[in-house]
């Protein structure tokens, strides 16, 4: 686990622009070195506009589409194109628009997928996935890189303040009754977030502000799960100026 490193950014369209560059690179990076990449996508505000802000970049045809694995770090459970699926803004923003290899674009199972309505089977569907990924030396592979957004009640991923999962030593599991809709979810578990080596934490506008600092103090993860985001090799903390404004 690493110590996070805060970079500030004017606001969130600047701070969109700089992660996307930033991930092109790490991709690029990482194709060169292990000739492939691997991401962890998230949804929300932030993530999604830096999915757009690479599918904007000229930059992004430095990237080997075919040679990525794209993974999420969470999902809304509900029918696959629900405009509310993470997955659904991740293909309208970026996934759609470069030349990705299909069978590595990974989303997590939808509501009327194999296991149709069952969030625990499709969550153990998702943990098989990523045990028999190529590279994967455990339960989750070495992601290059893991984006996570955050809400104002310092949630990462679907990782609410209080609940169960947060203990949950699965690598995914399917999250009932959340705070924020809809109510039932998939998530990945603090084991597999803090397996990647590249963890960025995305956060823009004020009302993150106090998760931000909650973040960075080393608070309470019961209280404050966004405390747990932690990369192996790297910690970033994205942020634009009002969200690091607390
Ligand atoms: O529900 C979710 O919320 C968070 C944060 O979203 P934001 O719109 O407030 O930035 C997101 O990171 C997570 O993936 C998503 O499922």
């Amino acid at each position: 686990m690493t110590d996070p490193t805060v970079l500030l950014h004017r606001d969130q369209e600047v701070l969109a622009a700089a992660a996307a560059a930033r991930l092109v690179t790490r991709i690029v990076d990482a194709q060169a070195a292990r000739g492939s990449a691997s991401v962890v996508l998230t949804g929300g505000g932030v993530g999604t506009a830096v999915l757009a802000a690479v599918a904007a970049t000229d930059a992004r045809d430095a990237v080997d589409w075919g040679r990525l694995d794209v993974w999420w770090g969470d999902e809304r459970f509900l029918p696959a194109g629900d405009p509310e699926r993470n997955e659904t803004g991740a293909r309208a923003a970026l996934l759609d628009h470069v030349p990705v290899d299909p069978a590595r674009v990974r989303p997590m199972p939808a509501s009327d997928g194999p296991d149709g309505d069952d969030p625990d089977a499709a969550a153990e569907r998702y943990a098989a996935r990523l045990r028999a990924a190529p590279g994967s030396g455990g339960p989750v592979p070495a992601f290059d890189v893991l984006m996570l957004g955050v809400g104002p009640d310092a949630h990462v991923a679907s990782l609410f303040p209080g609940t169960p999962a947060l203990d949950d030593e699965r690598p995914v599991v399917a999250v009932r009754n959340s705070p924020k809709p809809p109510p039932t979810r998939i998530s990945l578990t603090f084991p597999s977030l803090c397996a990647a080596r590249e963890v960025w934490l995305l956060a823009s506008g004020e009302s993150k502000a106090e998760a931000v600092r909650l973040g960075l103090s080393g608070a309470d993860p019961s209280v404050a799960p966004v405390a747990m985001a932690r990369g192996r090799e790297r910690t970033l903390f994205l942020l634009d100026r009002a969200a690091a404004a607390s």
